[in-house]
């Protein structure tokens, strides 16, 4: 679905207009994520078209390692895309998705740093389907979703008025750790909901010295054997994802006003599927963690009134 045919040199004409391209992005973005889709609908409209542009290619990124055709991908797979990312920064697109892109570079001071080290966190995917340390893992989580925290500030804003220095002050606008935090919560979290669907495919994100101190082994995670070992190693991780959480909330009163609002609500819906994981007695392989609609319209509310006094 996000393959599309490989347009030939000559036919640049045939690219989308940048409305085409932004319409096309939104439309990705709103079957692939409800939660982030919710999000961006609660910002200005250059903003939020911004973000689904990025999004759009970060899904094809991850797709290339995670999608259906991801047993086609290569090291060289990967190599291309990233030349490819480069014509981006440069002001070529090489299909209809790229315009948008290429449209909100123009309007935002983007690094393609983060960029670059997203592509680097699908390589281990390539390579890796165990992680020893937590330490290992975070910088898998960095690379994957901190670097979405990363493009996101930089499209949302920082607020002007705070001082850009960090001594003496208790509050800076640069909240560089804060944002790759809550993209860390994010994948966190997202490891914790999808452990059964990663085990099946031979996955486990989770550190493995985490299950030795839980005595819960490979041979367990595989078969699914939901326990009190597991359920202590679950309620462990739970914790861990929520430090990240908090220090990701510290940070967002140093982003521009109008971008609170759609952070704080995207944090709260997506750390609430921990609350379900918990709900469901961390039986996460037999039942996904899956946040209602309802619930998530009712938290709308408490994050606008989060993002006025926090
Ligand atoms: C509201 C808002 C600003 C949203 C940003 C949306 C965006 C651009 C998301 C990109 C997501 C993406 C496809 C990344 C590729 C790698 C990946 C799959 C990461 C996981 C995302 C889950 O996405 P999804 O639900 O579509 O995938 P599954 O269907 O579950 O497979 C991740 C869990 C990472 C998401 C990380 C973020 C959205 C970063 C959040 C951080 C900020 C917005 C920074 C806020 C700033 C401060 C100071 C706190
Ligand atoms: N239990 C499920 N079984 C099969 N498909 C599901 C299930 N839950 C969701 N899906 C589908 O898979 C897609 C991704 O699901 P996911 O749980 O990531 O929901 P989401 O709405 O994208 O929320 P989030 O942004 O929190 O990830 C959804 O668009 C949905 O159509
Ligand atoms: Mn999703």
């Amino acid at each position: 679905m996000l393959q599309l045919p490989e347009p030939t040199t000559s036919c640049i004409r045939t690219l989308a207009s940048v409305e085409e391209a932004y319409e096309l992005c939104r439309k990705i973005t709103a079957k692939y994520s409800k939660t982030f889709y919710l999000g961006t609908l609660l910002m200005s409209a250059e903003k939020r078209r911004a973000i689904w542009a990025i999004y759009v290619w970060c899904r094809r990124t991850d797709e290339l390692v995670d999608g259906p055709n991801a047993s086609l991908t290569t090291n060289e797979t990967l190599d291309q895309w990233e030349r490819r990312l480069e014509a981006i920064f440069v002001g070529y697109p090489h299909d209809h998705y790229d315009v948008a892109l290429v449209d909100t570079l123009e309007q935002f001071p983007l690094d393609i740093e983060p960029f670059r080290d997203m592509i680097a966190g699908q390589r281990m995917d390539l390579y890796r389907s165990r992680y020893q340390t937590f330490d290992e893992l975070e910088l898998y989580c960095y690379r994957v979703a901190g670097t979405v925290g990363l493009m996101s500030t930089t499209v949302m804003g920082r607020d002007e008025t705070l001082p850009t220095a960090p001594w003496d002050q208790p509050k800076t606008n640069n909240p560089i750790d804060e944002a790759i935090a809550l993209g860390i919560a994010n994948q966190l979290t997202n490891i914790l909901r999808d452990v059964g669907e990663d085990a099946s495919r031979g996955r486990i994100y989770l550190p493995l010295e985490d299950l030795a101190l839980f005595n819960y082994t490979e041979d367990d995670l595989l078969k699914g054997v939901v326990d009190d070992r597991w359920r202590a190693l679950m309620a462990f991780q739970i914790q861990r994802a929520r430090k990240f959480y908090a220090l990701a909330e510290s940070g967002i009163g140093a982003l521009s006003e109008d971008a609170r609002w759609p952070v704080w609500s995207a944090l709260m819906l997506y750390s609430q599927i921990l609350d379900v994981i918990e709900r469901n007695d961390y039986d996460n392989f037999r039942q996904r963690a899956y946040v209602s609609k309802p619930k998530k319209m009712v938290a709308l509310p408490i994050a606008w009134l989060r993002a006025k006094v926090l």
